[in-house]
């Protein structure tokens, strides 16, 4: 049976905007209060998406978010009309309708933790939603993350849907940005590679001192027993506590996998060499290291150009790419380090750049912008096909990013009722181009 690795990429949603919300995320605070485009900021992550689906890789979309999220605003006290609990929330606490106007949800890669079939003890697919208990803005994210794709894997045959985690710092889950599975071909038996920030429940252990660690190891074992995985090809690491200090709020900031591939950098993680025996020997067959040394590109350069927040993929030929930003092109030192990667004789033999600068400037690259799922082709044929990107569907939604979407948002737009009627307006048509059904609140 045929297997594929999919990538979900988030729909960019009409309320794009630049809030700073996300402590430890540099990109995020130097671009507070900066004027945003959500319209370019959609066609930016659509034109990667159908590039990738044009190399003949399987490539989906996941819907965006309700916001402003009214719900949200009126649970903390706001009253009257939508137009005044806007108004209200704008004069009386500016940040919190920040957090309730965030487009976060298209950092796809935030969305959920899932496991392969082939990994799970029942062989189904499982699909646990993020909390992302670490940020206001984000923790109001997975229940409609959860609808969304139940609403896209429907059928309880083949997909297996969790409820998130409890909602406490004990079992902080930031989803598939701190996960990655390694294997041979993609229907294989893999290995599972949870990497966490910090030990929650354990006040001894090392971590940050400065930014949070979003990902708890508690979060990581409750997903892996969630899922039905085996002890013998699971794998816990932590990530080095001195880089999240210094931006890397996500392991996909630092170190991205794809099949036997582990491309990280040195810094990356804690106890480097005893975690890399284990996943030596849980995992079968050959892996291919690709450590990326200090000397040649420095923790400011990979956090800000997002070399590793790249997507590595396994072309229809089987060779592997890289899926870059712009800014990787534009940075001297990394630059330099990809023309080199290509020609040292690991599986990674082109680098593709694309712009998404629209989502770097809040800390989002390309690989923050999708959701890995891998299947089999009964799996695949299981998917509503209305969240699978085809020239029609790619069609549809520029238009439809066209007819509904602002060029310009500032933080002032957000208090404006007209934004909340035009985005209701547009998920609304959107559920009907995707075939979703309703999943948002608006529609109930
Ligand atoms: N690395 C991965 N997988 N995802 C990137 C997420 C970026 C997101 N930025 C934000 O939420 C900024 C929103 C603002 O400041 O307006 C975050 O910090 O959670």
């Amino acid at each position: 049976m045929k297997q594929f690795e999919a990538n979900f990429d988030g729909l960019v949603g009409p309320t794009h905007n630049y809030a700073g919300l996300s402590f430890g995320n540099v990109a995020s605070l130097n671009n507070a209060a900066q004027k945003s485009n959500p319209k370019a900021a959609a066609k930016q992550g659509l034109k990667k998406a159908k590039a990738l689906a044009d190399l003949g890789m399987v490539q989906g979309m996941l819907a965006p978010q309700e916001r402003p999220d009214i719900y949200t605003l009126r649970r903390i006290g706001f009253s009257g009309s939508d137009a005044q609990v806007l108004e209200q929330a704008y004069k009386q606490a500016p940040a919190l309708l920040n957090a309730c106007c965030s487009a976060s949800s298209m950092w796809t890669a935030n969305a959920a933790t899932i496991s392969p079939s082939a990994d799970t003890a029942d062989g189904k697919l499982h699909f646990t939603p993020a909390n992302l208990v670490d940020k206001l803005h984000r923790s109001i994210e997975p229940e409609t993350t959860g609808n969304i794709l139940k609403a896209i894997f429907n059928n309880e045959q083949y997909f297996s849907h969790h409820q998130h985690l409890p909602e406490h710092a004990s079992f902080g889950d930031e989803g598939a940005a701190n996960h990655t599975r390694l294997c041979q071909a993609y229907g294989d038996k893999g290995l599972e590679l949870f990497v966490y920030g910090q030990h929650a429940t354990n006040p001894d252990a090392i971590k940050p001192k400065r930014f949070p660690a979003r990902q708890t190891l508690e979060a990581s074992q409750a997903v892996a027993r969630l899922h039905g995985l085996d002890e013998s090809t699971t794998v816990f690491m932590q990530q080095n506590p001195d880089v999240i200090d210094q931006g890397v709020f996500h392991n996909d900031v630092i170190s991205v996998g794809n099949q036997n591939v582990l491309f990280y950098h040195e810094q990356a993680f804690l106890n480097t060499e005893s975690a890399f025996d284990e996943i030596r020997r849980k995992l079968d067959g050959d892996i291919h290291f690709v450590k990326v040394p200090t000397a040649q590109v420095g923790i400011l350069d990979a956090v800000k150009s997002y070399l590793f927040n790249t997507q590595i993929i396994t072309l229809p030929s089987g060779e592997m790419a890289i899926v870059a930003p712009t800014d990787c092109q534009e940075n001297p030192a990394v630059h330099a380090y990809l023309q080199e990667l290509v020609t040292l004789g690991t599986p990674i033999k082109e680098v593709k750049y694309f712009d998404v600068k629209q989502s770097m400037q809040n800390g989002g690259g390309p690989a923050c912008l999708r959701l890995r799922v891998a299947m089999n082709e009964q799996e695949l044929a299981a998917v509503n096909p209305g969240a699978l990107l085809t020239d029609e569907l790619f069609t549809s939604l520029n238009t439809w990013v066209d007819k509904h979407y602002r060029d310009e948002l500032s933080n002032a737009d957000l208090a404006d009722p007209q934004l909340l009627i035009e985005s209701r307006t547009a998920l609304d048509e959107l559920t009907q181009i995707m075939k979703l059904g309703s999943v948002y609140r608006f529609q109930k």
